[in-house]
């Protein structure tokens, strides 16, 4: 067989689906497993097809078979297994949602294609992708110091060559001897490690948070290496899930991992709203009404997820609301999952405070009371300054869980082997950045300073525009690198969006996408209050040109909807 390379044939995209982009995903399913048995027995539908074509009869030696129905004399030639549909498929995986990479940034990648293939055909000229927190995908330089190091673990051999490295390539001989280090503490990165992660990098991980921490101490043991947050949320999650019986509580606004990793593992999902007209406060009330409620319907709630600072709404936890979070796990005995992978992402004026730090000052000041409170706190090298996604690198740490649950962990952890090895590297590198007096410093922090620069200029323009639009109000963002407006869409849009059986925003997002190639994700994807409709964007995208073209064409919207 002659196997051609496709992606430089002229004829590449012509396998491309032609499918409908827009279906309408169904709401209602977006908190609570639909599913009426968790036991799936597939449909009685024959799982061997006959195939009635005599191009294969013909070809057949037993060509006198003319029944399509003759099963036990032509079974080998005249029927073949069918292939699968989806409702062959685990429910649970068919069911889940993801509206980050769902059905508007399908279509942006559509569009992307037709504007190489055919450039000039759409009334812009590249597609921005503002539906998810990616930096480097919208041109964010990496830093340097930690691409240097990884160079070298990657090719050790550069080693050889140091003085050519740092005299002529720029190095820095610290990112020389980290490297080193690093390659001491992991040996080859082409190799597995510890299913928990290397020690060394774990011990610069329980370093890292005890400085955080004003001094309240990390231990390695408590640490997982993980291929970014999301690993960690899937392995807490399916260790935890029993069930329909087992509620999470989760914020509302959320990131849709959330609402996916819990459908996946059939469990229920207890959303708690956030308090948009307080800054995406958390309403403590609201919490306990759900752990409550949740108790008298029968479902168990086990774990409740804070995100700090919050994605899709931008907002940083005050100690106060920390505290109170811990007052309900204590009470309902949930594991607290701390999402702070934007931990790093503060405006000024804002101060971010670890919930591992706060755990500790309640369990001094009120003894017992906070004992048994079971933390699992998530950071990332996707966020923060380093922007890393595609590394895929993170860690948990997991605080005040019982030995036994720990060998669970771990066990769960040793199935899949081990994380990336060079993301855990880079998880050493977030931890421990170049200290002052050290060569590399002043170049980490200039580079550092221009991408806070730029995230501070994008987010004051993004927040104006947003707040002088017709229709249009936003929280101001205190943290994480997004805005959720609250747009009012005009009637007629609504009555559009009901027509196509597509939500609002959805239509809204489409509209702005079609018209402009920036490529965001409707508010319902988050969840968001019956009868109001969000957009999240991120505002990394570089420069302000795209958010004029946003201007207007929500000018023009307004003008044809209203
Ligand atoms: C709140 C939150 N948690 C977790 C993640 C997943 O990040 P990672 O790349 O570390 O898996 C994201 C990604 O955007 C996020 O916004």
């Amino acid at each position: 067989m002659i196997k051609t390379c496709n992606r430089h044939s002229s004829h590449s995209l012509r396998g491309m689906s032609q499918t409908t982009l827009f279906k309408s995903p169904s709401s209602s399913s977006l908190f609570r497993s639909t599913s009426s048995s968790s036991l799936y027995i597939p449909p009685p539908t024959a799982l061997v097809r006959s195939i009635s074509s005599s191009s294969i009869l013909s070809n057949s030696s037993n060509a006198s078979v003319t029944s399509p129905l003759s099963y036990s004399t032509s079974r080998e030639k005249s029927y073949f297994a069918e292939r699968l549909e989806p409702e062959d498929l685990n429910p649970n995986v068919v069911k889940a949602k993801y509206a980050v990479r769902g059905a508007i940034p399908s279509y942006a990648d559509k569009l992307k294609i037709q504007l190489l293939k055919h450039p000039g055909t759409l009334p812009f000229e590249s597609v921005i992708n503002s539906n998810i927190g990616n930096p480097q995908q919208l041109g964010q330089k990496p830093l340097s110091f930690g691409r240097q190091v990884l160079s070298i673990l990657e090719y050790p051999a550069l080693l050889d060559h140091e003085r050519t490295l740092v005299d002529s390539m720029g190095y820095a001989p610290d990112s020389i001897e980290r490297a080193k280090t690093l390659l001491t503490d992991i040996g080859s990165i082409g190799a597995y490690s510890n299913s928990q992660g290397v020690h060394g990098i774990r011990q610069t991980v329980a370093d890292f948070i005890t400085n955080r921490d004003d001094g309240e101490v990390a231990y390695p043991d408590d640490i997982f290496l993980t291929a970014g947050a999301s690993s960690a949320v899937s392995t807490i999650l399916s260790i935890l899930c029993k069930g329909q019986q087992t509620g999470v509580l989760i914020p509302i606004p959320q990131y849709p991992l959330y609402t996916a990793t819990l459908t996946l593992n059939d469990a229920t999902a207890l959303p708690y709203y956030l308090d948009e007209s307080n800054g995406w406060s958390t309403d403590i009330n609201e919490i306990s009404k759900v752990a409550q409620d949740s108790l008298e319907a029968g479902i168990k709630p086990t774990c409740l997820v804070v995100i700090n600072p919050g994605n899709p709404t931008g907002s940083v936890l005050t100690v106060e609301a920390i505290k109170n979070v811990f007052d309900v796990a204590a009470k309902y005995g949930l594991v607290v999952i701390a999402d702070e992978v934007y931990q790093d992402n503060i405006f000024p004026g804002s101060e971010f405070h670890s919930m591992k730090k706060i755990l500790r000052i309640l369990q001094k000041e009120v003894p017992n009371k906070y004992d048994n409170i079971q933390l699992a706190s998530l950071h990332s090298c996707s966020k923060g300054l380093l922007g890393e996604c595609g590394h895929r690198g993170g860690y948990c740490e997991f605080i005040g869980f019982t030995p036994e649950v720990k060998q669970v962990i771990t066990k769960l952890s040793s199935i899949s082997l081990c994380s990336s090895v060079i993301g855990q590297a880079l998880v050493d590198l977030m931890c421990c950045p170049p200290k002052k007096g050290e060569p590399s410093y002043e170049l980490d922090q200039h580079e550092r300073q221009t991408i806070r620069t730029n995230h501070k200029k994008r987010s004051n323009k993004l927040y104006e525009m947003f707040n002088s639009l017709e229709g249009v109000t936003c929280q101001k963002p205190q943290g994480a690198m997004y805005m959720f407006p609250n747009i009012q869409l005009p009637f007629n849009a609504i009555k559009m969006a009901q027509n196509l059986d597509i939500t609002p925003d959805e239509f809204y997002c489409r509209e702005l996408l079609k018209a402009t190639g920036i490529c965001t994700v409707p508010g319902s994807g988050f969840g968001q209050q019956p009868g109001t409709y969000h957009v999240r964007t991120t505002f990394l995208a570089p420069g302000v040109e795209w958010m004029k073209r946003w201007e207007k064409f929500h000018i023009e919207f307004f003008e044809k909807y209203r």
